[in-house]
């Protein structure tokens, strides 16, 4: 992974780019619904961007850049059509420890532009890491038609609640549950069900834990895609041996690990309520699938 996604807070950000054509004012559609203070230094402007300045969402100056201008800011951008001087912009801006992006070469930029959805509070950025800028456009164009705008308000109303639900639910668990449950019941709609749903995530029964097993013969990459989402909810995975990488890669990230099972260890973990994962070798597979008859086994191509 040599770009690593990150969601940077923008306000009181200082964002300089230098040129104002097509290119800075693609950036610019961007960057103008962040709360950053952004400045602009071209020769000449398009159209796009004098709209910017007319809307005073902008400061603007016309004139020639020079290399004193590459200083006191957090991010810069280059769109300047000259190669040669926006490689020396960025070497200064580096030299500055100052944030650059080229918007037509990555081999200076320290950060790269993706493909944004933006609803709101869910924003979704998709980079290709500069090998085909044009798949993560069409990517986001379908995540774009699956996302409801309506989504935007949805997460709104999710934030203020978030501290109502951890006063009622204490538990960091029953609050995940409660989540759940509520996405489940909800999905990605905001409308007059919404507070419905989200009031009946309170009060549904207390669900039991699951367990899920699999064994060390199996091969991640063969598993159904209807695995994943058992394996999403884990709260705990025992193992005795290490597990494969690319396994590893589709368990939850903040599942608790665990070395040594006993059954009562596992007996009385479903009965708190945890979804757990034991990975084992197929006899010890065998025998637990006989203990736990309502455990998941998970099998190459089928659950
Ligand atoms: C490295 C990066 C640096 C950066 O700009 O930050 C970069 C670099 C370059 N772009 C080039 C070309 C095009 N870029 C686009 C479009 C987008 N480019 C964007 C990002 C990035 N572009 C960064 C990597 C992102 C990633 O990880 O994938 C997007 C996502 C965001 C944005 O720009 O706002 C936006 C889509 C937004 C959307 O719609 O969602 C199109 C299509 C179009 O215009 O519709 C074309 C023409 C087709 C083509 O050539 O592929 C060229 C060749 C120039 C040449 O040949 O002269 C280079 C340089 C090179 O490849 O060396
Ligand atoms: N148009 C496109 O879709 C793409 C363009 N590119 C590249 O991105 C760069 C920018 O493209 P466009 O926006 O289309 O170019 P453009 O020519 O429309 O805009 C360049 C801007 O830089 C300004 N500028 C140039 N020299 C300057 C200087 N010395 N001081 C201050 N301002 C200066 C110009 O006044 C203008 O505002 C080009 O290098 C282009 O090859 C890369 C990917 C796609």
């Amino acid at each position: 992974m040599q770009y690593f996604p990150l969601f940077v807070d923008t306000q009181s950000l200082k964002v300089l780019i230098v040129g104002a054509g097509e290119v800075a004012s693609r950036k610019l559609d961007l960057l103008s619904r962040t709360d950053a203070d952004i400045h602009v230094i071209a020769k000449e402007s398009c159209n796009e961007v004098l709209a910017y300045l007319h809307k005073e969402r902008i400061s603007l100056e016309e004139r020639e850049v020079n290399f004193e201008d590459i200083n006191g800011w957090d991010l810069v951008y280059l769109a300047t059509a000259d190669k040669a001087l926006n490689e020396k912009l960025a070497t200064l801006a580096q030299q500055r420890h100052i944030w650059v992006n080229v918007v037509d070469n990555p081999e200076f930029c320290r950060f790269i532009t993706p493909s944004i959805i933006d609803r709101g509070r869910l924003q979704i950025a998709i980079s290709t890491a500069g090998a085909a800028p044009v798949f993560a456009r069409e990517l986001r164009s379908r995540l774009e038609s699956w996302l409801p705008h309506s989504i935007t308000p949805l997460f709104d109303y999710i934030a203020e609640r978030r501290s109502d639900v951890q006063q009622r639910l204490p538990v960091f668990k029953d609050r995940r549950v409660f989540w759940e449950r509520f996405f489940k019941l909800n999905q990605s709609r905001f409308d007059a069900d919404t507070p419905n749903h989200y009031q009946d995530s309170f009060s549904l029964s207390k669900v039991k834990g699951e367990l899920v097993l699999l064994d060390t013969k199996i091969e991640a990459e063969l598993l159904p895609i209807a695995a994943m989402p058992y394996l999403q909810k884990l709260d705990t995975i025992f193992s005795s041996t290490a597990l494969p990488h690319k396994l590893n890669e589709l368990l939850r990230r903040d599942a608790a690990r665990a070395t040594i099972v006993t059954d009562k260890k596992l007996k009385q973990a479903l009965d708190d309520g945890e979804h757990c994962l034991v990975y084992a070798e197929p006899n010890e597979i065998n025998r637990l699938s006989v203990l736990f008859p309502q455990a998941k086994r998970l099998k190459m191509g089928a659950i």
